[in-house]
């Protein structure tokens, strides 16, 4: 695969990711990038694209918060390849110790979302990192909750924006992704 170009891996990605219509609701059509990660060679670049991309939009990141759940699955990857913290903003109830909380809107519903008090240093520059952007709802917690704690929030980034939802229009900072459908 090393011949190829970036556009080229992600393509290959973008077709590997599977898709599941009226899951886990009646009309909505899920994308499952659980099918990349089942495969080491597109799951490798993967990696490969997120780091350089997170070193090209995040320069002098400070450290990587990941969303629950499927962010803590690309967050780690990033952070350690870049020997900076990874810090899980987890949904209630799931983090020990002192926590700020965040309740938030969802399609259907609410939901809260929660980060360590202490786990990101005043003034810190953060890269918030999640597998998929849909309405927006999460990411835009996330990045108030991380300011709310004295981070510095400078970009998100996803692999999969739903460009439909515009969720992107949602946001109080600038996001990334690496495919769209
Ligand atoms: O842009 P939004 O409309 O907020 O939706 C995007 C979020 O939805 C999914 O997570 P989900 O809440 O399904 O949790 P999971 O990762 O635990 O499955 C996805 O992983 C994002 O975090
Ligand atoms: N269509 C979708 N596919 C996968 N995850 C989602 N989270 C919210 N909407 C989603």
């Amino acid at each position: 695969m090393a011949q190829l170009n970036d556009e080229d891996k992600l393509k290959l990605i973008k077709e590997a990711v599977k898709s599941y219509p009226d899951f886990p609701v009646a009309g909505v059509l899920f994308r499952d990038l659980f099918s990349v990660l089942q495969n080491p060679p597109l799951f490798a670049l993967l990696k490969e694209l997120l780091t350089k991309k997170a070193q090209e939009i995040a320069p002098a990141v400070q450290s990587v918060v990941g969303l629950d759940a499927r962010g803590f699955l690309l967050g780690p990857l990033i952070a350690l390849e870049l020997q900076i913290p990874f810090v899980p903003i987890r949904k209630k109830g799931k983090l020990p110790g002192k926590v700020r909380s965040l309740k938030y809107a969802l399609e259907y519903g609410e939901d809260t979302v929660e980060i360590q008090e202490g786990a990101i240093r005043p003034g810190e520059r953060v890269l918030i990192v999640d597998d998929l952007l849909a309405t927006g709802g999460t990411l835009n917690a996330a990045c108030q909750l991380v300011e709310q704690v004295g981070g510095q929030v400078v970009r998100s980034m996803i692999v999969i924006e739903l460009v439909g939802l515009k969720g992107r229009a949602k946001l109080p900072v600038e996001v990334t992704s690496l495919i769209q459908f």
